[in-house]
């Protein structure tokens, strides 16, 4: 069953049309991977499924309801409603410097859902031993490589009990080595069957984890299959092309 809908999206910035006519579904528990050159709209699509950006046109559904139909929007409170079921990990973390790791995942439950302290406090717990980093819970961010970062800021998203996850390169800001133990993270969720949707260079990745590649590229999406038809098949040129310059 399909909970993210898009169709005829439009997304413009002054006179730069970054989404020019973005249609895709996704079902629950799919991982999709999304590829494409830079300033394609990747990153632009995701934040728009979590109205980090507000687009000019087209329609929203998620999870059985319409973020914005035919570019209009539901009320305030609607959309409230139904982001607080996504949750999204950015290319730079954006953790809280001021808050320590636990803080950092605590906050929004406490402040958005007012959680009891005891449970917060007990899933925080466990979603850092998840992650691998108990022993970091006291710590400041600064005091963490980027990859630690990047799995508290994984762990902070799973604290909402998201329905699905946006990833916006998660794995982009980091040193090479420090690749392996984030998308080992992801790879758990996926077997978990979190419904993720990863905007990635990873092509390993995209490869190993995702049951569904989609390629874009200016602003729309050009082609789209499993990983093995996408990477294997002379029928996707666009992605191959993409690919081969890609891995120059
Ligand atoms: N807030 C903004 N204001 C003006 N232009 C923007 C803004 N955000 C993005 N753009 C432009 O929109 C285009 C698409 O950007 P976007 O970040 O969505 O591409 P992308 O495919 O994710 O690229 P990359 O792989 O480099 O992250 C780019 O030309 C970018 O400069």
């Amino acid at each position: 069953m399909a909970i993210i809908q898009v169709s005829q999206l439009k997304k413009s910035f002054g006179t730069l049309d970054v989404l020019k006519n973005v249609s895709f579904e996704v079902n629950r528990n799919d991982v999709v991977a999304v590829i494409g050159p830079s300033g394609s709209g990747k990153s632009t699509m995701l934040r728009s499924l979590i109205h980090l950006e507000q687009v000019n046109g087209g329609t929203i559904r998620l999870l059985d309801q319409d973020l914005v139909r035919e570019g209009v929007y539901a009320s305030p409170q609607q959309i409230k409603q139904i982001t607080a079921k996504m949750g999204m990990v950015f290319q730079h973390f954006n953790l809280f410097p001021h808050l320590t790791v636990r803080e950092n995942l605590e906050l929004a439950p406490r402040t958005v859902k007012g959680g009891a302290d005891e449970i917060v406090r007990r899933k925080s717990a466990e979603l850092l031993e998840k992650v691998g980093l108990s022993d970091k819970a006291d710590n400041y961010p600064a005091r963490l490589s980027g990859g630690q970062k990047q799995r508290v800021a994984i762990a902070r998203a799973l604290m909402m009990d998201p329905e699905i996850l946006l990833f916006d390169e998660p794995t982009s800001a980091l040193d090479p080595e420090l690749t392996g133990e984030v998308l080992q993270v992801i790879k758990q969720l996926a077997k978990e069957s979190m419904t993720m949707m990863v905007v990635t260079h990873e092509m390993g990745f995209a490869r190993e984890v995702a049951g569904k590649v989609m390629f874009m590229d200016n602003g729309e999406f050009i082609e789209s299959g499993t990983p093995n038809e996408m990477f294997g098949n002379p029928q996707f040129e666009r992605t191959r092309a993409f690919l081969q310059k890609s891995l120059k």
